[in-house]
């Protein structure tokens, strides 16, 4: 599976984010939007207006990352908006198969996100279904966190078990602390999709960042 790197716009200059979004443009490989409702996370952050803005701005593939009570009410927003992919937290929804299920009905590719206290258990009966598995290597609410390194045994298991599963082909995502010094473990761990936000985005050449992770990983 070919490794992408995922600038996270939550380290980005809100009162410039077309700005932002144009400095990685054909650079990294999708945009990384974190939505959070004050419940789920104790944090706020970017609804279905700001993926819709963002949308004809750029080329790259919109990945929404669901940080929010009851992900179902959402889904159509997002969708419409014109998000890609749509990621939800396990723990987010008594659920989880009908919410994968509404995803891929609307044409969305579906991941499926565990909290670092949540094990794989939790989402082995949608891995046949999913397109993506995100393994967060933060505690979920806020950028600039340090890595969890004791969570690459869970991104381990994932590939070490994809035969096992019908689909065979999730992505493994990993999100959190990921920078020059922990993206290697990621991608010997077994991990295809990196999340990137305040390594890139706190540095005056987001692009020059992104292909430092890149050159890390290939
Ligand atoms: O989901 C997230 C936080 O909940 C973000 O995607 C993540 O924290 C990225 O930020 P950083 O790379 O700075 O850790
Ligand atoms: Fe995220």
């Amino acid at each position: 599976m070919a490794l992408k790197i995922a600038p996270s716009i939550l380290s980005a200059d809100f009162a410039n984010l077309a700005t932002d979004v144009a400095k990685i443009e054909g650079v990294g490989d999708l945009i990384h939007v974190d939505v959070m409702d004050g419940h789920f996370v104790p944090n706020l952050a970017f609804g279905p207006q700001v993926v819709a803005a963002l949308r004809p701005l750029t080329k790259l593939p919109l990945e929404v990352h669901l940080m929010v009570e009851n992900p179902e009410s959402f889904i159509p927003s997002f969708v419409q908006a014109g998000a890609d992919t749509i990621l939800v937290h396990a723990e987010s929804t008594h659920h989880i198969y009908r919410v994968v299920q509404m995803i891929q009905e609307a044409g969305v590719k579906a991941g499926v996100v565990l909290n670092p206290g949540t094990p794989i258990e939790m989402v082995r009966s949608v891995l046949h279904i999913v397109d993506e598995v995100l393994i967060m290597t933060v505690n979920p609410g806020f950028g600039g966190q340090k890595f969890l390194p004791d969570m690459l045994s869970k991104v381990n298991h994932l590939a070490q078990n994809r035969d096992t599963t019908a689909n065979g082909d999730y992505a493994i995502e990993v999100d959190g602390g990921v920078n020059a010094d922990t993206i290697g473990q990621c991608a010997d761990a077994g991990a295809d999709i990196f999340v990137a936000g305040s390594f890139v985005f706190d540095s005056a050449d987001p692009a020059a960042q992104i292909q430092r992770l890149r050159g890390l990983v290939e």
